[in-house]
């Protein structure tokens, strides 16, 4: 535990800037500023670092290691395809065009820690870490891992593709399954139980299947059964089959599933040391009402409820990159003392006020769309770069295909709102010559996951789909999101366009609207804090539209 109130507080590693608003040029710069820590609300006490919580911070050590990293990283490999000043055939003054990479280098890494070995994980996870290809850990893991093995309860707010989902399985892993830290004597003593020692919930089949795969990989193939995935649309009955004869430490799975099975009696979680509830903000909306009631209420020993015997309370971890203040307050209501855990910050909870859940720089008026605007700030990847390009409904899925034509792009996602229109886009760009594919609720789990596969394989050059893939879905070689359709708010957007710029990759967002939708992109761009200038697709590339 801490050593001092957590309540009173607040922590900065480095600049509080938040790293999804900082240019290239200042990025530099932030990597080289030394460690700063602000005790906000009482000057008198310490503050809450790594070393307080039982680790040493290797961040001011590191700096110039890291400064060079980043310095390096910085450096494009190749220069940029075109640049052009002047005015296009139409008239338009055009000033630039871009184009985009063949092959997606890591430009700008979310990396602080040197290494995982600082986090203090056990041997073996690390050996599994190093096996996988994992090597340094990213600003939100450093921050997380440490928090979290300290038994705090957290919510863990980053930007789309920072790594937030190693952030809370290297902790359980440490503690949970073959990988775990020995124990006094040496020895490690895992051994199958009956009972759940964590379970991970996720809004969709996709992002929990995702989530079983990267344990998986930590586990080895040897280990695979110690995770079980719990999705819907799969077999129940071989789900719980599985459940009976492996006895699995760790349960992955969507609301529905679990609640199902927890219900019939199958899923034996009352001493379950993890809750993860990753995509939070989702699973608080009104669709999962019923089965996180009862996951909140079954899986483990809520800390500060009344104890059930010699039972230790559960930890609550809750994810996303969007946390809006609706999180923060059921977060206070189901974890004691919980944390909120950012890229280069971990402060209390309790110092978060409804004008101000994540940004502490922007106060709001606090009312529920301020709030919710609020939230979507810091949740863009700092390297992405966002476009609007005006056009004609009928003229969208050609837009849509010179887009790609013009940035090269070759791992494309399409958003839209509506299956029937997917579907026809999907028709009119195979008809085109381009392979796309179709990935929505309506296609069955099998469907759903070959697309999905052959998307990733590269088979596939532009996925239509619909809100189903804007979370979490994590494909690193996707290098454009398209909006067909606009998103339905700041949120949404955020979401959808993190799709594409991974952990520090490359990506381009564009949104293809007509004219009577523009004044919703200018309200995306004050809403998210960022450029979405106007576009057109001339010549075979991608020409800004300088405005007024
Ligand atoms: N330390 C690391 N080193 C290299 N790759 C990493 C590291 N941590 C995570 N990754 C990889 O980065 C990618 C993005 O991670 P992850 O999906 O956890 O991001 P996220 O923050 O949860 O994104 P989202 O908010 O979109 O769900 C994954 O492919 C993951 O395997």
């Amino acid at each position: 535990m801490l050593a001092l109130p957590s309540t009173r507080l607040l922590l900065l590693f480095g600049e509080s800037l938040p790293s999804s608003r900082l240019p290239n040029v200042s990025r530099k710069v932030w990597g080289q500023t030394s460690v700063r820590f602000v005790s906000q609300l009482n000057p008198d006490n310490g503050p809450l670092t790594l070393s307080s919580l039982g680790f040493k911070s290797d961040f001011e050590k590191t700096n110039k290691i890291k400064a060079d990293k980043i310095e390096r990283l910085d450096v494009p490999s190749e220069a940029p395809k075109s640049k052009v000043r002047g005015v296009g055939s139409n008239g338009i003054k055009t000033v630039k065009a871009v184009g985009v990479k063949k092959s997606l280098e890591i430009e700008s890494a979310p990396f602080s820690a040197k290494s995982f070995s600082e986090l203090g994980l056990p041997p073996l996870l690390l050996e599994r870490l190093d096996t996988a290809g994992f090597t340094v850990p990213t600003d939100v893991q450093s921050a997380a891992v440490p928090t979290i093995l300290k038994g705090h309860d957290v919510v863990i707010q980053s930007y789309t593709g920072s790594g937030k989902t190693l952030a809370y399985l290297l902790p359980i892993l440490s503690e949970v399954g073959p990988l775990k830290k020995k124990s006094a004597n040496g020895e490690s003593e895992f051994e199958k139980k009956k009972e759940i020692d964590a379970v991970i919930v996720a809004p969709s089949r996709e992002l929990g299947m995702q989530i079983v795969r990267e344990v998986e990989k930590l586990l080895g193939p040897t280990d695979k059964k110690v995770v079980q995935q719990l999705v819907g649309g799969a077999n129940r009955s071989r789900q719980e089959e599985a459940l009976r004869k492996n006895k699995p430490a760790i349960v992955v799975g969507t609301p529905g599933r679990i609640a199902e099975i927890s219900a019939a009696g199958k899923l034996h979680t009352h001493s379950c040391r993890f809750l993860v509830l990753d995509e939070v903000d989702e699973l608080l909306s009104f669709n999962f009402r019923e089965d996180m009631h009862r996951i909140l209420e079954h899986v483990g020993r809520r800390s500060g409820a009344d104890p059930r015997g010699s039972i230790a309370a559960r930890r609550t971890i809750m994810v996303s990159a969007t946390v809006p203040f609706s999180v923060i307050r059921a977060a206070r209501s189901w974890g004691s003392d919980p944390l909120l855990v950012q890229a280069k910050k971990v402060m209390p909870l309790e110092a978060v006020s409804p004008s101000g859940p994540v940004n502490i720089l922007k106060p709001t008026s606090g009312s529920d769309s301020s709030m919710r605007t609020q939230a979507a700030l810091q949740s863009l990847p700092p390297a992405l770069k966002h476009y609007h390009c005006v056009t004609k409904l009928q003229h969208k899925v050609d837009t849509l295909r010179r887009c790609v034509h013009a940035l090269d792009a070759k791992c494309v996602i399409a958003f839209m709102n509506h299956t029937k229109q997917l579907k026809d886009a999907v028709f009119k760009l195979e008809a085109r010559g381009m392979v796309a594919a179709e990935l929505h609720g309506d296609l069955g789990k099998l469907a759903r996951s070959t697309t999905l596969k052959k998307f990733k394989n590269g088979e596939v050059r532009v996925l239509v789909t619909n809100e189903l893939s804007a979370r979490g879905l994590d494909v690193a070689e996707c290098d454009l999101v398209v909006n067909l359709d606009l998103p339905t708010d700041s949120i949404h957007y955020a979401h959808r366009a993190g799709r594409t710029g991974r952990l520090g990759r490359k990506g381009t967002v564009v949104t293809i609207c007509e004219e009577p939708e523009v004044f919703v992109v200018k309200k995306l761009q004050k809403q998210l804090g960022i450029p979405i200038p106007a576009c057109e697709f001339t010549e075979g590339k991608l020409n800004v539209i300088e405005e007024d």
